[in-house]
């Protein structure tokens, strides 16, 4: 099949084509009931049961398909969102725009130097060598530690050259964490989510540049706003499903203030009437991580068969 003359009339949608994002953006798709097959090879699929096409883009790439356009709707890092507005030209507006934080792929973009050397603080890298996957992000933070402001606000305005770092940024496109030991680098700036990295690699982190999740993003010029609303509907409504509980249990009338102060829900409880008149039943959607604080809250003010159900799928206000 000429898959590029089946492009025209369908949203383009770009996933992680690899990486730390990808396992988890296909089960949302899934989740979303975005069915598709994806050829051995092929960076594009045809969405089945949509007038979409998927097209598998390194994370790093899409914030750029998408600003500029060409693709409508993209999953990547906000880091990689980031890095992107981060090379923008002076005055030229993001075409980016962030729909919804998805709560995956959660790690910090740090400043990271030698555990035993003499830098302890990210004034002691100024001046110095610094290596990095994210010059665009490194740039910035280093104008302004050097009080050049953002490298693009200290331009702004002015007709004088771009003032120059005296911190050198160097771009590697992986394996940063290993340019101190190679003496490449005093100083790195990678991603860090456990820590094991670093740590193996006899580093410390001293400074944090960007907190990043995994954010589902479009094009301010996506071409149907539609279809992107419907895809991000059901999107939001995986996200929640996974991301909450139904906690059901049945309290005395006169608790109940004090329960559903425990369990607001996400707009509020639903209360039911009992067949004894004294007690009711309360519904309320719990956010997962909470759940078993609540449930210990609920015991002691008197709830009692308290179930904790999976919502399998979601639409809320
Ligand atoms: N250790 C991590 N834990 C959680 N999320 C991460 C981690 N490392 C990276 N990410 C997120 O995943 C995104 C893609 O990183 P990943 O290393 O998977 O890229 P990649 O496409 O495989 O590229 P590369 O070939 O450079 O490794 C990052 O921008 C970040 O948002
Ligand atoms: O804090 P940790 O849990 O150890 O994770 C951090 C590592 O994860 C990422 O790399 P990845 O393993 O994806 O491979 P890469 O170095 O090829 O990008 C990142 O660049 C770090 O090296």
């Amino acid at each position: 099949m000429d898959l590029v003359n089946h492009l025209s009339d369908r949203l383009l949608f770009a996933v992680p084509k690899k990486g730390r994002l990808q396992a988890a953006t296909l089960d949302l798709l899934s989740g979303s009931d975005i069915q598709f097959r994806r050829e051995t090879r092929l960076d594009i699929a045809l969405v089945k049961n949509h007038p979409i096409a998927l097209i598998f883009l390194p994370a790093a790439d899409i914030p750029t398909f998408v600003g500029e356009g060409k693709v409508d709707l993209g999953i990547t890092g906000r880091d990689q969102v980031a890095e992107h507005d981060a090379h923008l030209a002076l005055g030229e507006e993001s075409g980016v725009e962030e729909v919804m934080d998805l709560g995956f792929g959660r790690c910090k973009l740090q400043v990271q130097v030698p555990e035993k050397g003499s830098i302890q603080e990210v004034g002691d890298l100024v001046g110095k060598n610094v290596v990095t996957s994210f010059t665009g992000l490194a740039e910035d933070y280093f104008a302004r530690l050097e009080g050049l402001g953002g490298r693009k606000e200290s331009i702004s305005g002015t007709a004088s050259p771009i003032p120059k770092l005296k911190t050198k940024i160097k771009f590697v496109g992986g394996s940063v964490e290993a340019a101190c030991a190679l003496g490449v680098a005093d100083g790195i700036i990678d991603l860090v989510e456990s820590g094991e990295t670093m740590r193996a690699a006899g580093l410390k982190a001293i400074e944090t540049v960007v907190e990043s999740t995994a954010v589902l993003i479009k094009s301010k010029s996506a071409s149907n706003e539609k279809l992107v609303d419907l895809i991000a509907a059901r999107i939001r409504g995986v996200i929640t499903a996974q991301r909450y509980v139904l906690c059901q249990y049945n309290v005395p009338r006169e608790k109940l203030a004090e329960a559903t102060h425990i369990t607001p829900g996400k707009r509020a409880p639903t209360i039911t009437a009992l067949e004894e008149p004294d007690w009711v039943a309360v519904s309320s959607m719990v956010e997962k991580k909470n759940i078993a604080t609540v449930m210990d809250e609920l015991t002691a003010v008197g709830a009692t068969d308290i179930l904790v159900l999976d919502i399998a799928n979601s639409r809320t206000g």
